[in-house]
């Protein structure tokens, strides 16, 4: 290649594009829902990617890959949300725009189908960051989002767990992780967006009215172009006290790679807390992680083309996705 003297030459790279989702630290998933967890994750990374490879923004496929599985009743976030000690279903959930650090947020809202996108209409269309309970219900009322009745987000599994959580009066331990599927995602686009999205149902048997890391920025995720995009799952109490996902980016801006600065963020919530967790983490180069600490973690992952997921610790698998 001919230069001018003095000038350095750069490799033309093609923009590179990624989407990362996660469905929850989990504990036991039998082997009969492992297919169907395993093929909601698939498809929600996949529909991500997608957005993203029709010119989409990263928050756009963010939230395009977390509605998936708000919609897919194998998760713990939207339809399929666990339930709290009175059989009632409040959610919580949040998008960040890595461009500008926009953010929005809703906690304890009943009644609608896809939490994630009142939160990015909080984030795009109120002067606000985070609206909770009533005030964010009349928001999407005043939006024109459909309500559902309560009834329609519940299933026979939740009303199980339910009640075998209150059979056995198990006080949520940090150490002893209960339920799964909370869901989130974090993506990169070619114009260098980073972005992430959380949703929820929480705790199985919570109090009402308890809010989780989900929702809030810097716990429940964190996006900023300058560093990385991250999405958290795990002990809610445990992740708000160490702000796991500001920490995990916080060992990146240190010069960390993305593998050492998840493991010192959840290793460091472990050490403290016996808190138990799991993080997506994407940096601006595209280089990408899904760690936890808790049994395992649902993951799935896109990158030029490629598809890999797994559940367990040992398990990888790897296609590529037609074009
Ligand atoms: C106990 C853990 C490992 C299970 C995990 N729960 C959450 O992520 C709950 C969410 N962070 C909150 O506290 O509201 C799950 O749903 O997969």
């Amino acid at each position: 290649m001919a230069c001018a003297r003095g000038s350095v030459a750069q490799p033309v790279r093609a923009p590179i594009e990624v989407v990362v989702v996660h469905g929850g630290g989990a504990s036991n998933i039998s082997a009969n829902r492992k297919e169907l967890v395993r093929e909601g994750i698939a498809r929600a990374a996949t529909e991500g990617y997608k957005i993203l490879k029709a010119g989409g923004s990263a928050v756009d496929a963010v939230e395009g890959a977390v509605t998936v599985l708000e919609n897919d009743p194998e998760f713990n976030a939207g339809y399929g949300s666990v339930l709290n000690v009175n059989g009632d279903i409040e959610m919580d959930a949040s998008i960040m725009d890595g461009k500008d650090l926009s953010a929005g947020a809703v906690s304890a809202v009943r009644c609608i189908a896809n939490p994630v996108k009142l939160a990015r209409l909080v984030m795009e269309k109120t002067p606000h960051c985070f609206l909770t309970g009533h005030g964010a219900e009349k928001f999407a009322e005043n939006m024109g989002i459909p309500q559902v009745p309560v009834e329609k987000l519940i299933t026979e599994r939740t009303k199980k767990h339910l009640e075998k959580e209150k059979l056995e009066k198990g006080a949520q331990k940090a150490d002893c992780p209960k339920n799964s599927g909370t869901v989130g995602a974090v993506a990169l686009d070619c114009r260098g967006n980073l972005a992430y999205a959380t949703s929820t149902g929480g705790i199985v048997n919570k109090m009402v009215g308890r809010v989780g890391d989900s929702p809030c920025i810097g716990a429940g995720g964190y996006a900023d172009n300058n560093l990385g995009a991250v999405s958290t799952t795990g002990h809610g109490e445990s992740i708000l006290k160490v702000n796991l996902a500001r920490l995990a980016l916080f060992h990146v801006e240190q010069g960390k790679t993305v593998e050492e600065a998840a493991e010192l963020a959840l290793g460091y919530m472990k050490s403290k807390l016996k808190g138990l967790g799991g993080l997506i983490l994407v940096n601006k180069t595209g280089d990408w992680v899904a760690k936890w600490t808790s049994a395992s973690m649902p993951w799935a992952a896109v990158k030029n083309g490629k598809l890999q997921a797994g559940i367990d610790l040992c398990e990888t698998k790897t296609r590529d996705l037609p074009c």
